[in-house]
């Protein structure tokens, strides 16, 4: 006996710098649940504004076609489909079918926002590897150079990931790698997006010997994987880029290729970022995702986040807004 759900949450954010240009005060998404006897699936479908094209409303509508399909054991026509809804409902059915491991990998590489003492002392916390994820692009190129500098001056075992989110012209990308100490180059781990063009950050590796990575490149009309020297990683952010299926496929060719693949946040929940924390331990174990954005939120939902404590809203507490069965 199967049974579809879709519950729609909101929980109240900032999503402070991270976004840049939309400063987010609530983020809106919808819950699919999946049962098939005593089975059940769950993923999160959560367009995200300034960066999905498609629209919460738009996502429910399609999400409804879709699961009236599935009820009824039609085909799913994934490549149709929106990169959310393609995401949340094959990690629902992918969690139906018992696919996806409990385990997750919880050691996000923490975002820091500029201030030395506040990285310290997250990164102490950290296990292991020290990893850390900085925002450049936003301020002066320079002052980024030598933000970075600091960083890995005061913390010797310290690798950063920086994301300039293609904010640099290649002028002033120039200025920042010019401030970064050579010496400090090789434990700059990628630098996501400098430059406008893939070109122009291509150009922009190879000149200064700063690994990059792609982002915003892999949602580009008609892109491909391919090797590139100076590429050194490809950061994949489901919800945008599609179904579990998709995501598989570009972490296969990436590792294929010798780069590294790190499964990302697009702000989901905490409910979603639980199920991204398990695909990312699933399917690159050796990579530590790049999910620290729960403290955005002010309210987890369904499932904790750990060492988070903000208050807990539960599936209960939102609104059911389509269910059906056969
Ligand atoms: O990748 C991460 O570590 C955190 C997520 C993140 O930075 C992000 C989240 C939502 C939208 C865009 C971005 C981005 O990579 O710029
Ligand atoms: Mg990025």
């Amino acid at each position: 006996m199967k049974q579809a759900t879709l519950y729609r949450y909101s929980l109240p954010m900032d999503s402070g710098v991270i976004l840049r240009h939309s400063r987010l005060a609530q983020r809106d998404g919808l819950i699919v649940e999946l049962k098939d006897f005593e089975k059940v699936g769950r993923g999160e479908i959560a367009p995200l504004p300034g960066f999905s094209a498609e629209t919460i409303e738009q996502a429910q509508t399609q999400s409804e076609l879709c699961l009236a399909q599935w009820l009824e054991d039609g085909e799913i026509d994934w490549d149709s489909l929106y990169p959310s809804v393609a995401f949340g409902l094959s990690a629902a059915l992918a969690e139906l079918d018992g696919e996806i491991p409990a385990e997750g990998n919880f050691l996000a590489v923490p975002l820091c926002s500029g201030d030395p003492d506040e990285l310290v002392e997250k990164l102490a916390e950290l296990p292991g590897e020290k990893v850390a994820k900085i925002k450049v692009g936003l301020y002066e190129p320079i002052r980024d150079g030598m933000v970075v500098n600091m960083f890995l001056e005061i913390l010797p075992d310290l690798r950063l990931r920086l994301d300039a989110n293609r904010q640099w012209t290649p002028v002033k990308a120039a200025q920042f790698s010019n401030y970064v100490n050579p010496a400090f180059r090789s434990r700059i781990a990628f630098l996501e997006e400098p430059c406008p063009t893939p070109e122009q950050s291509l150009e922009f590796s190879k000149e200064t010997g700063i690994a990059i990575a792609w982002d915003e490149t892999l949602r580009d009309e008609g892109f491909s994987l391919e090797c590139k020297t100076g590429l050194s990683a490809i950061v994949i952010k489901p919800t945008l880029v599609g179904s579990l299926k998709t995501v598989k496929v570009l972490v296969e060719q990436a590792h294929t290729m010798g780069l590294e693949a790190v499964i990302s946040s697009s702000i989901e929940s905490s409910f979603g970022l639980n199920t991204l924390a398990r695909i990312a331990q699933w399917l690159t174990p050796e990579s530590v995702p790049g999910l620290d954005t729960v403290s955005l939120f002010g309210e987890q939902l369904e499932q904790t986040w750990p060492g988070c404590e903000l208050p807990m809203k539960t599936l209960t507490d939102c609104e059911v807004v389509w269910q059906a069965h056969p």
